[in-house]
């Protein structure tokens, strides 16, 4: 017989999606230092006025960011170069602090200046000063408003500020606040709203004015240099110092705590982290702080350099000195844009100007322009032919720094710096070359600290973004400790309560009566009221669609076993399971030592061959994207179409979570071997309880999605059956599997149904499970119950187990009804399993109750009889997936095996395969390709026909 691979993979160029991921990555990081190492000089004046005035802690709020940045005009026109130098204080002319707004009486309030310090807290200060409406933004509204420590809030009165019921906050250390004196106008500008405030005398207004201008440069104090001030500070508020004024009370105690940039700075909390991150980077942030500072120097300087050539140029014109080949409107452009045409246009180097006359009072700086004598003849320009012929974008690059413009301090390192310093050709530069030269090594000066700013910020992004990375890892590691803890917890409470139940049977006589159940089912709220569902649909991951109709239950008649098709080699007359009994219950232990005794009494393939007891390698920290993310990303979507990362795997597969239903093979082996009919019903009812058990431990991970026909055989003579199941259906996903024993037959086909709840999730498992007892032909079937998911994405992941199951006996009078109870917020109970045996020619009526993870009982106490107890679980199974030890042996491939299997098993799997030897990267890798061929499969032969199952 012939078999398609399922596993058969597609071309390598599969791989390309990861190549494209990690080069996606590099390119956008690059594009970030591109970006902010060429921020164009035309920025709307409103930003960098902002950028400006709110001086140094405003520019290291701001890290570079991706979006914020055009091309690579590095051109300093003189119309850019006068926004540029908009922020910066004006020459102390006149030794007032504030910039003016261009062209109105506005007046900008002055950051903290490189190197201040304004580590006084001001006072508390509040009171009334009205506010233009927010909109229509006309009429005024009288506020309450008060300020403390840098941090403005205000309400309609001073009870609302009391009762905490602010209107609003801002910061004003990181706001542009500009004030009209006329007026009695202040404006508060915090980025994402403007406050426009007024006095109502000029007395208030000239207070306020004050008063703010001191609580922002205190505010911008902590900003730049607080984070290692504040931090202890933030730990012990009452080092504050007390409030002189009274309102402060208003504030600090009723009022909610106002959100400034220290408020999370706890340790133990992200903020804290952040706290330790701007600790660390204090050095390099000061320092590029400092350099920030020079820069805005060094602007300044630019400009003045700048007025003095437009000076020049104008002596120049009026003394009508031609710029040769020049029309009139090419002489205006390059006055206005007098480098920028000079970088592109290398003409430009052979401009001639007539000395003039400058200005000593223009510039307060040791300009060379002002020292040098001036050339009498003129001549060629000495600004390096390199600069002047260099492309604008180049031009950027080639600026360099040290922000003092005389000629003695230039670097020796630029280029040209050698020519620049010669004696002679200073002395032969004119008055006008030597501006031009000073405003290049000075623009160079400033490129390169503005560079080196720029590489510190994008240095000190990285590690914050490091730091912010680093508590994913860290909370994951605490919440997997968290689970560890508490699943413990909850292992020690089951094992104390199977004492509790085994000691004390009584408790069990309420129960097992119909009525009981009855009742009990008020406690069962069904989900299904929920209008939440965002879709109802099959969880499973393959990305492809297709036309079968998703609302098609499958018939428990539509896939039927192929009996005698099946040949599986081995002894069919092997000994049954191991009945470990207590008290005659069927219990199979997984724990180590049990795995011991196992192994030796186990005739294994190879002659020193003993089973695996535990897996490769633990399971791997779940990374990749948050299964938050994924689900409502693609709410509203199938969840079948959804690709999930295979770190919420497990290593094995559907197929073989069927076949894990057979681990308590020996309850089917004791019901066949039952005289009464209740009691084989009552054994075969534990069996089908039992399938449960395992969910218990399992509700971090999911099993794979099976491919289209991949099969899973299993003989287990130790166990007395083999098992064979085969993927018969892809969409919507169907797996069936037939197992059999000398004494016993088992089959069934598993679709199922998948809800998301939003925190939760069901499954609902359509078709029946099959059980024929060979000893004396009963045949009994059973529906599944709905297991649900808790805390999907938060808190500890529990299953829950709830509905009505059926049993029925074929072709008999007998059938049994098990209740599994729905776990309660309001009662403890959890995993309850409560139901009866009932027999209807004899009346008999036989109640079992008990817990699908811990054990059932059949019986009315105190002689009830525990029918089934779940294996103890392997040591450190937490790490392994929960992993039971039969489940531990599902995937292993046996010596000899591998001759024997089907290609198509799902041992040779290679994705579930690398994940369980750890190897997360390429299980994803793997993963991704068997999807992709399986959909080339499908597009290329749509028609399945089952091997095993027709
Ligand atoms: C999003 C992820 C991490 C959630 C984890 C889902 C896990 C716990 C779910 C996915 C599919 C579920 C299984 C679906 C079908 C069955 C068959 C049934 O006879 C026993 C329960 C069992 C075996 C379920 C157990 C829980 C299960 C394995």
């Amino acid at each position: 017989m012939k078999f398609k691979n399922p596993f058969a993979l597609s071309a390598l160029d599969d791989l390309r999606w990861l190549l494209i991921s990690c080069s996606g990555k590099e390119m956008s990081s690059q594009a970030g230092v591109k970006h902010v190492a060429t921020e164009p000089s035309r920025v709307d004046s409103k930003r960098e006025r902002r950028r400006g005035a709110s001086g140094r802690a405003a520019a290291l709020r701001r890290a570079p960011s991706d979006s914020d940045c055009s091309g690579e005009t590095a051109s300093l026109s003189a119309d850019s170069g006068d926004r540029s130098v908009r922020p910066a204080p004006p020459p102390p002319r006149s030794g007032k602090t504030r910039s003016r707004r261009r062209g109105s009486e506005w007046e900008v309030l002055e950051g903290l200046k490189d190197g201040q310090r304004f580590d006084k807290r001001p006072e508390v200060f509040n009171g009334y000063l009205h506010k233009k409406r927010k909109w229509p933004l006309k009429g005024w509204h009288k506020r309450f408003f008060v300020v403390d420590g840098g941090i403005l809030v205000y309400a309609r009165s001073p009870t609302d500020v009391a009762r905490g019921r602010l209107h609003g906050s801002v910061d004003v250390g990181l706001s542009v606040i500009s004030a009209k004196a006329r007026r009695r106008r202040i404006d508060i500008d915090a980025d994402e709203f403007i406050y426009h405030l007024r006095g109502k005398t000029p007395d208030v207004f000239r207070t306020w004015l004050n008063v703010l201008k001191a609580h922002r440069l205190y505010r911008q104090h902590l900003l730049t240099f607080g984070a290692r001030e504040s931090v202890p500070k933030i730990h012990a508020p009452n080092d504050d110092p007390p409030p002189t004024d009274t309102s402060s009370r208003l504030v600090s105690p009723t009022s909610p705590p106002i959100r400034g940039p220290q408020a999370g700075f706890v340790s133990g909390t992200p903020g804290g982290r952040l706290a330790g991150w701007i600790i660390e980077s204090g050095g390099p942030l000061d320092t590029a702080s400092r350099e920030l500072g020079q820069a805005q120097l060094s602007v300044q300087q630019l400009q003045r350099l700048l007025e003095a050539l437009e000076l020049q140029q104008q002596a120049h014109h009026d003394t009508d000195v031609s710029i040769e080949g020049a029309s009139p409107n090419v002489k205006k452009d390059r006055r206005k844009f007098g480098l920028r045409k000079k970088k592109s246009n290398s003409k430009c180097a052979s401009v001639e100007l007539a000395p003039p006359h400058i200005d000593p009072s223009n510039s307060h700086m040791a300009l060379s322009a002002l020292t040098a004598p001036p050339s009498p003849g003129g001549g060629a320009s000495s600004i390096p032919a390199s600069a002047a012929s260099l492309p604008i974008v180049f031009l950027s690059t080639f600026l360099a720094s040290a922000l003092v413009p005389c000629a003695a301090t230039r670097p020796q390192s630029l280029p040209g710096a050698e020519a620049l310093n010669a004696p002679t050709s200073l002395s032969s530069l004119t008055p006008d070359q030597q501006l031009r030269e000073d405003f290049t090594v000075l623009a160079k000066d400033l490129v390169t600290s503005l560079k080196s700013v720029v590489s510190t910020l994008v240095r000190e992004r990285g590690r914050l973004r490091a730091h912010a990375g680093d508590g994913a890892p860290l909370l994951s590691a605490l919440r997997g400790d968290l689970a560890t803890a508490l699943q413990q917890n909850s292992e020690l409470r089951s094992r104390l309560s199977r004492i509790h139940d085994a000691s004390d049977l009584a408790e069990l006589s309420s129960v097992g009566h119909d009525s009981d159940v009855t009742a009990n089912r008020q406690f069962q709220h069904s989900l299904s009221y929920s209008s939440s569902c965002v879709s109802a649909s099959e969880f499973f991951d393959a990305e492809e669609h297709d036309d079968i109709n998703k609302n098609d239950i499958l018939n428990a008649d539509e896939v039927t076993i192929k009996a005698g098709v099946i040949e599986l080699d081995g002894d069919s007359s092997s000994e049954a399971g191991s009945i470990s009994s207590e008290e005659g219950s069927a219990s199979s232990d997984n724990s180590d030592a049990a795995m011991v005794s196992a192994e030796r009494a186990e005739p294994a393939a190879g002659a020193h061959w003993t089973r695996r007891t535990r897996l490769p390698r633990p399971r791997p920290s779940p990374g990749g994207p948050s299964l938050w993310n994924l689900l409502y990303k693609n709410i509203g979507k199938d969840l079948s179409q959804i690709s999930m990362p295979v770190t919420i795997n497990e290593p094995l597969n559907m197929l073989q979570r069927l076949c894990e239903e057979l681990e308590y093979s020996e309850l089917l082996e004791a019901a066949a071997g039952a005289a009464g009919a209740a009691e084989r019903c009552a054994l075969v009812a534990a069996f089908a309880v039992s399938a449960y058990a395992a969910a218990a431990h399992r509700a971090a991970s999911k099993p794979f999605n099976p491919l289209l026909c991949e099969t899973y055989e299993c003989v287990r003579e130790d166990r007395g059956f083999r098992f064979v199941a085969e993927q018969v259906s892809h969409h919507p996903p169907i797996s069936a599997c037939h197992a059999e024993s000398p004494r016993w037959v088992f089959w069934q086909e598993a679709r199922i149904k998948t809800k998301f709840w939003g925190k939760s999730m069901e499954f609902q498992p359509a078709g029946r499970v099959h059980v024929k007892l060979l000893t004396t032909g009963d045949h009994y079937s059973w529906n599944k119950v709905t297991t649900c998911v808790h805390n999907l994405f938060g808190g500890q992941r529990w299953v829950d187990q709830y509905g009505d199951m059926h049993i029925t006996c074929h072709g008999s009078d007998i059938s049994c009804k098990l209740n599994f109870i729905k776990a309660s917020s309001w009662s403890s109970t959890r995993h309850e399993v409560r139901g009866a045996v009932t027999e209807a020619s004899t009346g008999t009526r036989l109640r079992l109750a008990g817990r699908w993870s811990e054990a059932l009982y059949a019986g009315d106490p105190p002689a009830a009889k525990c029918l089934w107890r779940p294996g103890a679980m392997p040591a450190e199974h937490e790490l392994y997936y929960g992993f039971t030890r039969f489940a531990i042996e599902l995937n292993e491939l046996e010596p000899g095996l591998r001759e024997l299997l089907p290609h198509t098993d799902t041992r040779f799997r290679p994705d579930q395969r690398a994940l369980e030897e750890g190897d997360v990267e390429a299980a994803e890798q793997f993963k991704h390709q068997l999807e992709q061929a399986q959909r080339e499969r499908r597009r290329d032969s749509p028609e399945h026909t089952p091997s095993w199952f027709r």
